[in-house]
């Protein structure tokens, strides 16, 4: 189980042009736990993801995540600080098999520098053997035996998604970022998915945060909830409780009085 930390978002706007894709939002992640930030299309859901993994940086306010400052970190530092992502549109090489994709996201993220690789060939290589093995773990782990040798292209859509998945997994992270994990995904995938999520939480003891358009599954397996409305907070909490707000029913149906429950 690997250790984690709190990740915290105080106050962030992000302005692009003049125009908010965050206003003030805050929110908290606490270590453990699968938490889910849901809204409408163009909320500012992957403006917040991209902000905590360093791809934009804060107009305004401060993230952190245990004593680390993500606010002004350049993605590969927040990788090192134990966040992975895995991307809403793959970031693997099509041509390469999984496996290949697997050791080649481990040894860009926890590569040996060139002089330390030569002046202690044999740490060098201790680590690449190290690397080997995490990585076939990862691909057990991930259930991804018959594939491991298939180019990543080859390989339907929802296993590829799995890969992504896996990909950020070889990183070994504290905190998972998941952007829209089942996005295209038949029911059959979707419940590997979300067994795999429940998994990953469960047995390995990562954080969750959590981007799905599926409510059902959000609500299902998520421990906390954040609605995003026009990159504004508009509630959070327990599933249970964040699916009965008002605001959250009328950001979704636009018909507060229905009182439907989002998901239910
Ligand atoms: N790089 C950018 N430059 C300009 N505007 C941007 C940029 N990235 C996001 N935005 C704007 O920020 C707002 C929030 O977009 P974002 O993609 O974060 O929403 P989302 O909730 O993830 O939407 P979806 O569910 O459709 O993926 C949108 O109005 C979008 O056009």
């Amino acid at each position: 189980m690997s250790q984690s930390s709190q990740l915290e978002v105080q106050g962030v706007t992000l302005t692009f042009g003049g125009i908010n894709a965050l206003t003030d939002v805050s929110l908290t992640v606490p270590p453990g736990e699968i938490v889910s930030i849901i809204g409408p299309n163009g909320a500012g859901k992957t403006s917040l993801l991209n902000c905590i993994s360093g791809f934009y940086h804060p107009t305004r306010g401060r993230i952190t995540f245990g004593h680390h400052d993500l606010s002004r970190a350049a993605p590969n530092v927040v990788t090192g600080y134990g966040i992975a992502r895995a991307f809403q549109n793959l970031e693997l090489f099509r041509g390469l098999s999984v496996v290949e994709n697997m050791l080649l996201a481990r040894h860009t993220h926890l590569r040996y520098g060139l002089l330390s690789s030569l002046a202690f060939y044999g740490r060098a290589s201790r680590q690449e053997a190290e690397n080997r093995a995490y990585v076939e773990r990862v691909i057990d782990f991930m259930e991804l035996e018959q594939h491991r040798s298939h180019p990543v292209g080859t390989l339907a859509y929802g296993i590829q998604k799995r890969v992504e998945v896996a990909r950020a997994l070889t990183l070994a992270p504290k905190l998972l970022l998941l952007d829209e994990p089942m996005a295209g995904m038949n029911v059959e995938e979707k419940e590997d998915m979300v067994r795999f999520i429940l998994d990953i939480q469960r047995e390995q003891g990562i954080t969750v945060v959590l981007i799905e358009h599926d409510m059902g599954v959000v609500m299902d397996i998520s421990d906390r909830v954040y609605v995003l409305d026009f990159g504004q907070l508009i509630a959070g909490g327990r599933p249970e409780v964040v699916s009965a707000d008002p605001r959250v029913i009328e950001a979704y149906t636009g018909v507060a009085e229905e009182k439907q429950a989002v998901g239910v």
